[in-house]
């Protein structure tokens, strides 16, 4: 197959589909990769080092959507790109589509199977592919908070960690996954004090036993969200729902309450945010301020430590990107977790939250994922 990978246009988004080492991956398979001009230069993957593994050097992004079976990505497709896709390629990326109703008109128009690294799952219920990314946003997202936290950015002017005589910034994170999870280990590391809200129990546990008594773990309730955010100092929205469009459970009102000078970092931004007052915003310009509250809600985080990033995501990607070389569509037929990530097809949404959230909308059907294959 020949496998094409453009260079990323998203705002400062500097990560790459494939490392030179994916690539090598790859043409050991018997796979032609090309790969755009200077596609990885800004985070050191030079020509050479991609030539060196096997791949050619294509000048524009329009040779390589023409011409490649499979094209690998990291963000997904702006409407140029969209439209250069077409019925019997595949797209590999991340594509957070239900919050997205744009993109998922365009990609339906192209007829493009689009393969969405967000809901391809593992034998665990875990997200494969969004996990390294969750990792490295959920670290960000304290660095975030406590960037944004200092007066000269429109903070309350509040070290989180304290100091001895003076107590620490209260954080708070809803939703315990990967993104809450890491989110803690920082804030932890920073000396915070750290409250975590969940809905599902059994997690609540797993975070009581991960972290002792370092972190408070509460069920998450309207009542919580309304309480906790009062006190704190950062609140860090890390919920997801697979797929779906995020709940706003921070609302206006709540914000309304909170301490003048406190932050909001919407990691979940990317499914259209956890707060009712976020909008997606980006590295270049990366916050905003409603009732005196400084929110961060950059979509795509993880492109700001993009050499980390892309060096994780591709450990992460490459077993199910050699699957598709190998076998095409073929291989999600054999493989549950994969057509998990199958989120459209030529023409039909085959992912329910997102035909939930979109269908009748764009006037989409929805096809079930194992019927849309056969199609
Ligand atoms: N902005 C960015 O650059 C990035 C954003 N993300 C996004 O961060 C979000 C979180 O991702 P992960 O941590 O990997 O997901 P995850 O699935 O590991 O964790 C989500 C958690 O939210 C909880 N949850 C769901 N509804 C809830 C509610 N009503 N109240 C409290 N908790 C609730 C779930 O029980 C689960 O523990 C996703 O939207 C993901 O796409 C991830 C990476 C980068
Ligand atoms: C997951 C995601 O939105 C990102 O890595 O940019
Ligand atoms: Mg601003």
């Amino acid at each position: 197959m020949l496998i094409g990978v453009p260079k990323e246009i998203k705002n400062h988004e500097y990560r790459i589909g494939l490392t030179p080492a994916a690539v090598r991956e790859y043409v050991e398979h018997g796979h032609d990769v090309i790969i755009q001009r200077d596609g990885g230069l800004a985070i050191g993957f030079t020509n050479e080092d991609y030539e060196t593994a096997g791949a050619r050097i294509i000048d524009t992004p329009e040779e390589i959507f023409a011409s490649a079976d499979m094209i690998v990505k990291v963000k997904e497709p702006q409407p140029g790109e969209c439209k250069q896709l077409r019925e019997g390629q595949i797209l590999y990326t991340y594509l957070h589509l239900a919050p997205d109703p744009e993109q998922t008109r365009l990609l339906a128009e192209a007829g493009v199977t689009a393969i969405a690294y967000e809901t391809v799952t593992d034998n665990r219920g875990g997200l494969p592919l969004l996990a390294p990314m969750s990792e490295v946003a959920g670290r960000m997202a304290i660095q975030a908070g406590a960037h944004n936290l200092e007066k000269v950015n429109g903070g309350s002017g509040t070290l989180l960690g304290g100091v001895p005589g003076v107590a620490p910034g209260k954080v708070l994170i809803i939703g315990g996954g990967v993104v809450g999870t890491q989110a803690a280990k920082m804030a932890i590391g920073l000396g915070a004090e750290v409250t975590i809200l969940d809905r599902s129990l059994p997690r609540l546990r797993e975070l009581d036993d991960i972290f002792g008594g370092r972190v408070k773990t509460v069920y998450s309730t309207v009542d919580a969200i309304d309480s906790y955010s009062r006190e704190a100092d950062l609140v860090v929205g890390a919920v997801l729902i697979p797929g779906a469009s995020a709940p706003k459970l921070l609302t206006r009102d709540h914000i309304k309450n909170m301490k003048p000078g406190s932050v909001l970092v919407d990691v979940a931004i990317d499914q259209g945010g956890c707060f009712e007052t976020s909008k997606a915003t980006t590295h270049q310009d990366p916050t905003y301020v409603i009732d005196d509250v400084v929110h961060y809600c950059v979509a795509n985080m993880p492109g700001g430590v993009a050499r980390t990033s892309t060096i994780a995501l591709n450990n992460a990607t490459l077993p199910y990107g050699i699957a598709l070389a190998n076998k095409g569509i073929e291989a999600l037929a054999n493989d549950t977790n994969l057509r998990n990530g199958l989120n459209m097809h030529k023409g039909y949404i085959t992912y329910k939250a997102i035909f939930d959230d979109l269908g009748e909308r764009l006037g989409l059907e929805y096809l079930d994922p194992m019927h849309a294959i056969n199609i």
